[in-house]
C-alpha cells in the first residue's frame, strides 16, 4: 500500500496579510494588526513534522501542476476565475469575494496550483500509482462556490479534482467526506444536483457560513438525498465524532458504493482549535481515518483522497496531520501526540445524549440513500 503526499513551497507564499484577522487593522477601534488565521505556519509545521518524523520516506511526493482555466471552469463561473486573475495582477492582490479571504500579487498562481494539486492527488490515487493520497494545499477550498471564494477559500479545489476525474472518464460515481469543522458549502453546492457525487458534511452547528448545513439540505432533484449534513452541538468530543461516521457516514458510503471516496480534511475541529468549539484529538482523526479506510477498501480497492482545508493552531494541526497520514501510511513514527493526555481527558468527550439525537436524526435522513 503506498501513500501519496503533496505539498509545495509556494503554499507557503500564499500571502492573506496582517490586517485581516477577520478585522481590518483599524487603530482608532482597538485592531492593532493581526495575522490572518488562515496564514501559512500551521501548514508549513505540518509538512516540517511530516519531515522530522521520518514519515516523509514512508510517503510517494507528488508535485502540484497549475489546473488551467478550462479545469477552474468546469466549478466556477468564468467572471470568477478572471476576476481572481486581475486582483492578482494587482500590487496589493485582492479578495476572492468575502472581504475575509484575501490575496496577494500572484495569488491566482497559487490558487491554481492548489486546484491542480488536488488533481494530480486524485489521479495518481484513481491510477494505482498510489492507494491514497493526501494533498497538503493552501490556499483552502470547501467554501468556494461555483459563483465566488469565501471563508478562507478561493477556487474550490476537491471539487475541482472531482469534476476533472469525471470529465476525463476516470470517475463518475464520487463520495465527498468533510470532517472540517465548518459547513462545506462550496462543494455542496457544486454537486447539489449531481446524482453521482455524494457530499456528506460533519461540521458544529450553525458556525460559518452562517445559516447553512442544516439537516434538512439535501441536494436537489435527480440528487435529492445525496447531500448528507450532520450539524453536531457545540462541544462535540471523539465520541459523537466516532458516532457519526460508525452510523450516518460510512454507511451512507456502503449504500452510495462510490468509485473513490474524497476527504475535505480541515483539522478545526480540534480541542485546540480558535475558530470553532469541538473537542477532536490527532488519534479520533487518526480513528476516522481508518474508519474511511475500511470503508474504501471494501468498496473503492482502499481509494482515498484528502485534501487539506481549515486548521489554525499551530501546536496542533501537525499532530493531527500526522495521525491520518500514520493511517493513510500504515507506518507508525513512534511520535506520540504530547496533548492527548490532556484534551482526552476533557469532560464530555464520550457521546452526549444531545449530540446522539442529531446523529439519530442525520442518520434515519441518509436511510433515503439506502
Ligand atoms: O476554516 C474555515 C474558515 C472559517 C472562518 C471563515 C470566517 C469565519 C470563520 N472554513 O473551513
Ligand atoms: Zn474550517
Amino acid at each position: 500500500m503506498a501513500t501519496g503526499y503533496l505539498w509545495h513551497e509556494l503554499f507557503g507564499w500564499h500571502d492573506t496579510g496582517t490586517n485581516t484577522g477577520l478585522f481590518g487593522s483599524n487603530p482608532a477601534a482597538g485592531l492593532q494588526p493581526l495575522q490572518h488565521f488562515e496564514n501559512a505556519e500551521t501548514k508549513t509545521r505540518m509538512n516540517s513534522l511530516v519531515g522530522a518524523s521520518g514519515l516523509l520516506e514512508h510517503l510517494v511526493p507528488l508535485a502540484p501542476r497549475p489546473a488551467t482555466d478550462e479545469e477552474l471552469q468546469r466549478v466556477h463561473r468564468a467572471a470568477h476565475v478572471q476576476r481572481i486573475r486581475e486582483e492578482s495582477a494587482l500590487p496589493k492582490g485582492g479578495d476572492a469575494g468575502d472581504g475575509l479571504s484575501p490575496f496577494g500579487h500572484g495569488g491566482f498562481e497559487i490558487a491554481a496550483l492548489a486546484a491542480g494539486g488536488a488533481i494530480v492527488a486524485a489521479e495518481a490515487v484513481m491510477s494505482g500509482q498510489v492507494t491514497n493520497a493526501y494533498a497538503l494545499i493552501r490556499p483552502p477550498g470547501h467554501h468556494a462556490t461555483p459563483e465566488t471564494g469565501m471563508g478562507f477559500c478561493i477556487f474550490s479545489n476537491l471539487a475541482v479534482a472531482a469534476r476533472h476525474l469525471q470529465a476525463t472518464g476516470q470517475a463518475s460515481r464520487i463520495a465527498v467526506v468533510d470532517w472540517d469543522v465548518h459547513h462545506g458549502n462550496g462543494t455542496q453546492a457544486t454537486f447539489w444536483e449531481d446524482p453521482e457525487v455524494l457530499t456528506i458534511s460533519v461540521h458544529q452547528d450553525n458556525v460559518f457560513p452562517p445559516d447553512s448545513g442544516a439537516l434538512d439540505e439535501q441536494g436537489a432533484g435527480a440528487a435529492a438525498g445525496t447531500a448528507i449534513n450532520v450539524p453536531l452541538p457545540a462541544g462535540s468530543g471523539v465520541g459523537a465524532y466516532l458516532d457519526v461516521f460508525t452510523r450516518v457516514v460510512v454507511p451512507a458510503l456502503d449504500a452510495f458504493g462510490p468509485e473513490i471516496v474524497l476527504v475535505a480534511s480541515g483539522f478545526d475541529a480540534s480541542a485546540a482549535d480558535p475558530l470553532a468549539r469541538q473537542m477532536m484529538t490527532a488519534n479520533g482523526y487518526r480513528q476516522l481515518t481508518e474508519l474511511l479506510m475500511d470503508a474504501a477498501n471494501r468498496l473503492c480497492d482502499g481509494r482515498l483522497m484528502m485534501t487539506h482545508e481549515g486548521g489554525y493552531s499551530p501546536a496542533y494541526v501537525p499532530f493531527c496531520g500526522l495521525a491520518v497520514l500514520e493511517a493513510l501510511s500504515g507506518h507508525q513514527t513512534g511520535i506520540e501526540d504530547p496533548f492527548d493526555p490532556i484534551f482526552s481527558g476533557f469532560a464530555g468527550q464520550e457521546l452526549q445524549p444531545h449530540q446522539a439525537e442529531v446523529i439519530d436524526a442525520a442518520a434515519a435522513l441518509a436511510q433515503q440513500l439506502a
